[in-house]
């Protein structure tokens, strides 16, 4: 059976990117649900299909065009993949220093990225790591940044499984701090720690274990340091889909089947904060971890980055970060009476409908407006919902024609998808496009109808 797996932009070359609804606590009516079940469709269109399926419904190329996300260099290209007994079976894999245990399968996705493993990005001197007043290391700025900047690129030391396809003992002692079956879990992780350098090795023992060295040292240190790759390295194997299929939503194993964790040198250092500066994202063509700024740093600010969902109310955070170790004592932490309803605000935030017929001025696009001061008083500008809210606000100053607004949006989504690691459009940053985006053009294309329509 041959497997098609898009690239990272080509399957988020969607309307629905910016039409698809993203807001909890929404009640769907008909015309909604109408709406979403067209969009999943689209959802599953690769470029090609996308725009002949476009063509069909006569949009003209120029419209088209200025929905196509900008070339991206992180770009993994297609991967046409035979499926093959082999592919649950993990192997020792080396990407440049970092040492990795990984499925056949990730092995063989990797190898078809053009150029792999693409250089990293130098950013020497752009921080420093020394010593914070509470929180043992942690990693400081050398230099102001803006929103977006790279502040670091960096090969992790070691990239290990957290769960099945095949190691279904592993995830067992993992879920339970490996204490059901720390020597399992221990022996897997050494044999990794065994392959690296000897430079590599001092580099690994030196990070932080925060007490855990009763599961065994290597264990220990990355139980205290791993970082969960999430859906920027998986394995998509049968065998994973077929695990996959039975679980609940809520399921915990959702999280860890065919997935890993990685531990790094200095991006080990950055500490957690309710109200980051910084995110991270793993990058499978360069096989490194970007640290990249959410909002603006000034030189010799601390550099952070959330462990947990950081719009989650502070006792659900407390409990998350516990397991990590952590006692946050953040403002937030310390005051959830005010923190909480304003994050939760946040989380909750509404559906922008657009006036009924003719226009009436700006006040509907308030509420939009008023979770984005909320995202900045609370320092949550590294959250999803930021980007989200952005759009909103673009999409409403676009349905205005409102050009000089839309235009300072869309440079703010624009970097606030820099930051994120999400596609680029040059129309959230140019006059020119902006002017040929559907929203611009015929915002009442894709419904047909002349409602109410949903800017989400
Ligand atoms: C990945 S390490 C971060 C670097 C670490 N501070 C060091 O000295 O190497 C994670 C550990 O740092 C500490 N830490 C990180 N963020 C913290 C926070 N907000 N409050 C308290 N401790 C924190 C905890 O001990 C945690 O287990």
């Amino acid at each position: 059976m041959v497997h098609r797996f898009l690239n990272a932009a080509k399957a988020n070359w969607r309307f629905s990117k910016t039409l698809k609804p993203t807001a909890r606590n929404v009640k769907w009516n008909p015309q909604m649900n109408k709406m979403r079940n067209f969009l999943e469709q689209v959802n599953g269109l690769n470029r090609e299909d996308f725009e002949l399926l476009m063509r069909m419904l006569g949009l003209p190329d120029d419209d088209i065009e200025a929905w196509a996300p900008l070339p991206d260099e992180h770009d993994p290209g297609l991967f046409e993949y035979e499926s093959h007994p082999d592919d649950d079976v993990r192997i020792h894999v080396q990407v440049g220093n970092s040492q990795c245990l990984l499925t056949n399968w990730v092995k063989q996705r990797l190898e078809h990225i053009p150029g792999f493993p693409r250089p990293v990005k130098e950013t020497g001197g752009a921080y420093r790591i020394s010593s914070t007043l509470h929180t043992g290391l942690g990693m400081f700025a050398a230099h102001r940044f803006k929103m977006g900047d790279l502040i670091a690129d960096e090969r992790p030391l070691m990239v290990f499984p957290i769960g099945p396809p095949t190691d279904v003992n592993f995830i067992t002692s993992m879920l339970n701090g490996a204490r059901n079956e720390p020597k399992y879990a221990q022996d897997l992780l050494g044999s990794i720690f065994e392959r690296m350098s000897e430079e590599s090795r001092e580099v690994f023992m030196g990070l932080c274990t925060n007490g855990r060295l009763h599961d065994g040292p290597v264990l220990g240190v990355a139980l205290a340091n791993g970082y969960y790759l999430a859906d920027d390295l998986k394995d998509e194997t049968e065998t994973v889909q077929s695990l996959l299929a039975p679980l609940a939503p809520d399921d915990e194993l959702l999280r860890r089947l065919g997935r890993y964790s990685s531990v790094g040198k200095d991006l080990s250092r950055v500490n957690h904060s309710c109200s980051p500066n910084a995110a991270k994202k793993f990058r499978m063509s360069t096989f490194s971890m970007q640290l990249r700024a959410a909002r603006d740093i000034e030189e010799g600010e601390e550099i952070t980055t959330a462990y947990t969902d950081n719009l989650e109310p502070a006792a659900e955070r407390a409990r998350h970060l516990l397991s990590r170790g952590i006692d946050c004592s953040c403002p937030a932490c310390l005051d959830p009476a005010k923190s909480d309803p304003i994050r939760t605000a946040v989380r909750n935030r509404p559906v922008l409908y657009s006036p009924r017929g003719a226009r009436q001025g700006d006040a509907w696009i308030s509420p939009a407006l008023q979770t984005l001061a909320r995202i900045e008083e609370e320092g949550l500008e590294a959250s999803p919902e930021y980007s989200y809210t952005l759009r909103q606000v673009f999409n409403a100053y676009v349905y205005v024609k409102d050009e000089e607004n839309a235009l300072v949006y869309g440079k703010k989504l624009w970097l606030a998808n820099l930051a994120a690691g999400n596609p680029l459009y040059d129309m959230f940053r140019n006059v020119e496009s902006m002017k040929k985006s559907l929203q611009w053009t015929r915002p009442k294309w894709l419904w047909g109808v002349q409602k109410r329509h949903v800017l989400i």
